[in-house]
């Protein structure tokens, strides 16, 4: 946009006055905590307001102070800031078919009852607002990884619950696209869902086939992402419709997730703290990576930390070790230092002498795991030492658990680290659960809703984290912004 004049963020602003009216529909169920008040980067402002109608105020101010501050940062918006599903009004959605994406891919029992319906809640602020506006919802997802069509894996199940959540009967289609289905998309009345069979019974889907995406484009007027979790992928439903559905714009999920994950880790509220847990350093590379260059505090735990250990010089048994590995660590030790953060390993751990719940264990000092013990858990020095470090901060991110928390025995670590994330959050600070196996952790402690932000994605979360676009937002039309 050319313009002698500084361009503004009028487009957020009125994102955000939009969804101001979207009423408490809108704000995301996971929602628990306060943003942080630091200075978010514009994105993330746009984001937070339409996520949440309680931030509109506070956002549209902080949008201006944005685009008052700083030319290159409100060039940053224009690049990167994308459409929303709240910048569209009744006079857009009214009798429009709107074609959905969510991530509906919940855990199924042998009985198909949903196990976990976290996913369906947070996809309804968006289903919500479409319907409350008049709009047709083409409602698409996938579940697991079929190859084909596979009954188990039929949508189905998920009828009942988000009937119940959306309090209107939802209407399931046998198929994803034809006939059948453009007669039940041409039957449906305002305000009304249909739930499209998994789109992974196409091969087509995954393989973002042109063919397939005009197909599914066609049954709607316009497209919403708001499938955070499958954000990664470039599926036909996630990146290939997007080129035949204008406008596509994200929905209030995806905008929160990018909030968080983005806005409040490039511009937290400081001190900030990330902890890096799970089982291989290998896995974590790309975040440690992108983590040091925007945290003021690292604290490592899970099976990873071995490899740091045995890089620096530390025996340690029979724990878990890449030794491919040992020069990234002590790279990255030495990376930790240059860019003045401060890295934490735990100090003591405790070991057992078989990988089983039912092994024998031990405390001991980080320096002296013996031979043919391995290392499960950080220790009670590191919690403890953990902890203090922890009240320090404003912002924590945690991604992968400090220990093999699916047995008791070595759950403590894990367990005390969400505790006291969960008793932070309670003091104000920002505390963000990036997906994964911690977010198991933080469920199983129960203290999930006390959190400012649970990813709904695992991989997506993660590659947000490492610093990667995500093709399923890429392809959302950017949001508008103009001049004054
Ligand atoms: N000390 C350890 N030794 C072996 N495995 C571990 C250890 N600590 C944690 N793990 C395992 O790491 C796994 C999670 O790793 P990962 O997938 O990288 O985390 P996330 O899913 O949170 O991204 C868990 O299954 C856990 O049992
Ligand atoms: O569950 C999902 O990802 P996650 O296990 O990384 O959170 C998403 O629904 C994506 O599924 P996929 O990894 O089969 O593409």
């Amino acid at each position: 946009m050319a313009s002698a004049a500084a361009p503004t963020t009028s487009s957020l602003s009125l994102a955000a006055r939009r969804a101001a009216a979207v009423g408490p529909a809108a704000a995301s169920p996971l929602r628990r905590g306060g943003l942080a008040a630091g200075c978010q980067p514009a994105r993330s402002l746009a984001f937070a307001a339409a996520a949440d109608p309680r931030l509109a105020t506070h956002v549209a101010s902080r949008c201006r102070q944005a685009a008052s501050s700083s030319s290159r940062g409100t060039r940053a918006v224009a690049t990167m800031a994308k459409k929303s599903v709240g910048d569209l009004t009744a006079a857009d959605l009214e009798g429009k078919r709107v074609f959905v994406r969510a991530d509906l891919n919940v855990p199924l029992d042998d009985n198909q009852n949903i196990t976990d319906d976290t996913r369906v809640r947070a996809a309804i602020p968006t289903i919500q607002y479409l319907i409350k506006n008049g709009a047709k919802v083409i409602l698409s997802s996938h579940l697991g990884r079929p190859k084909g069509v596979t009954p188990k894996f039929s949508l189905a199940p998920l009828v009942p619950r988000l009937s119940e959540l959306l309090g209107i009967q939802v209407t399931k289609a046998e198929d994803v696209i034809g006939p059948d289905v453009e007669k039940l998309v041409s039957e449906l009345p305002n305000g009304s869902v249909l739930l499209l069979e998994n789109v992974r019974f196409y091969k087509e889907e995954e393989k973002n086939d042109p063919e397939f995406a005009k197909k599914l484009a066609s049954l709607a007027d316009l497209y919403v992402n708001d499938a955070f979790g499958t954000a990664h992928r470039a599926h036909a439903s996630t990146e290939g419709v997007t080129k035949f559905l204008k406008p596509s714009v994200a929905g209030f999920l995806l905008q929160k997730e990018l909030d968080y994950l983005v806005g409040a880790v490039s511009s937290p509220k400081r001190p900030f703290a990330a902890i890096v847990g799970g089982s291989k350093v290998s896995s974590k590379i790309g975040v440690i990576e992108s983590l040091l260059e925007k945290c003021d505090i690292l604290l490592l735990g899970g099976g990873m930390i071995f490899t740091f250990y045995k890089a620096q010089g530390l025996s340690v048994g029979s724990s878990l070790v890449e030794e491919d590995k040992l020069e990234l660590a002590t790279s990255l030790l030495a990376k930790a230092k240059e860019k003045g953060v401060s890295l934490l390993l735990p100090s003591d751990v405790i070991i057992a002498d078989k990988f089983a719940p039912d092994a024998n264990s031990q405390v001991v000092p980080a320096s002296a795991i013996p031979d043919g013990w391995m290392g499960l858990d950080i220790g009670p020095d590191s919690v403890a030492s953990f902890s203090s470090t922890l009240e320090t901060t404003q912002t924590v991110i945690w991604n992968g658990p400090m220990g093999v928390f699916e047995f008791d025995k070595f759950a403590v670590g894990t367990e005390a680290i969400a505790k006291k994330l969960a008793d932070l959050s309670g003091k104000g600070v920002t505390t963000i659960i990036g997906g994964g196996d911690s977010v198991a952790a933080v469920e199983k402690v129960g203290v999930a809703d006390v959190m400012s932000h649970i990813s709904t994605g695992g991989g997506a979360s993660l590659e947000l984290l490492e610093g990667k676009e995500l093709p399923g937002v890429i392809a959302l039309d950017e949001a508008v912004t103009v001049a004054v």
